[in-house]
């Protein structure tokens, strides 16, 4: 498969009922894609997905399904646990999805042999692709290029999700000699610039609510070379993600969807608490700024 481009992996809009606003949440899928993103993740770590109940799972994936077919963009879906049996017949269930998106195993750290372990039972026996999601700041577990190149080479493993909090030692090494048919996407928004600007395929970043447009045209401009114009709205765009950053993510870019009055309620599920006035303001800010 062709992972190549900005995925956006949705928030799941609230009423301030604290329901699932399903109407807000397809026209969000449509105005991202309407704005060149190649694909929506649903259920990602932004989606709140450990908040939803299995009725709302079903209808964002149902939801999102539809308005891929519709405008012909690449749907992916997170799936999966720290339970490799548990995750394959999740997987297993999976509708509507050309892609899974599938942590590494959070929390019982099984090592580099136990997440090959893990991915290569669920790559025998998943219906799409997979696309490891690599975030040891989350799941306490560290992954070497070695390693990484590994889970790269198994069929079935389509690509990786690669937010290491930064430009790493792995990071530069993987970049340095990606397996054939493996794309390396960003998944931390302030590094996408130079992990585009070091060959990285694309990226699956929350702060893409935000300014689609602009993220889809640095990965073009890193795509065709175009290294001044890139550096610099690199620099902008990186701004923009550190303020959308500034409290746990997604409640400041709800705060910022729900000023600019396309969701209806800035609510998020606890533990999660509302990002503060001030952040929402001054990513708002740096938003506008882009605009300049
Ligand atoms: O849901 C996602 O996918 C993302 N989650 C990350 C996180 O919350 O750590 C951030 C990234 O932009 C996309």
């Amino acid at each position: 498969m062709d992972l190549h481009g900005i995925y956006v992996p949705l928030v799941t809009p609230f009423t301030d009922g604290g329901e699932l606003a399903a109407g807000a949440l397809e026209r969000l899928a449509h105005e991202v894609l309407d704005e060149g993103a190649a694909g929506l993740v649903a259920l990602g770590t932004t989606a709140e997905a450990a908040t939803l109940d299995d009725a709302e799972r079903r209808t964002v994936v149902e939801l999102c399904a539809r308005v891929c077919r519709e405008r012909g963009a690449t749907l992916i879906v997170g799936a999966g646990s720290s339970d490799t049996r548990r995750s394959a017949e999740a997987l297993a269930k999976l509708a509507g999805a050309d892609a899974a998106l599938v942590a590494v195993p959070a929390f019982s750290r099984p090592g580099e042999e136990g997440v090959l372990a893990h991915f290569a039972y669920l790559a025998e026996r998943s219906p799409v692709p997979l696309i490891v999601y690599h975030i040891p700041y989350r799941t306490g577990q560290t992954l070497s290029a070695a390693a990484l190149r590994r889970l790269g080479g198994l069929p079935g493993v389509a690509g990786v999700k690669l937010a290491v909090g930064g430009v790493d030692q792995a990071a530069m090494e993987l970049l340095g000699d990606v397996p054939p048919g493996f794309a390396v996407l960003a998944g931390d928004d302030l590094y996408l610039s130079p992990l585009l600007a070091l060959g990285a395929a694309g990226g699956i970043l929350a702060a893409a609510h935000l300014a689609t447009g602009r993220f889809v045209e640095l990965a073009e401009a890193w795509g065709k070379g175009d290294a001044e114009h890139a550096r610099a709205l690199g620099h902008r765009l990186a701004a923009m993600a550190g303020a959308a950053f500034a409290e746990p993510n997604p409640t400041v870019i709800k705060g910022v969807l729900h000023a600019q009055g396309r969701i209806p309620s800035p609510a998020v599920r606890l533990p999660l608490l509302p990002a503060g006035r001030a952040s929402v303001d001054h990513a708002l800010e740096r938003l506008a700024a882009l605009a300049c």
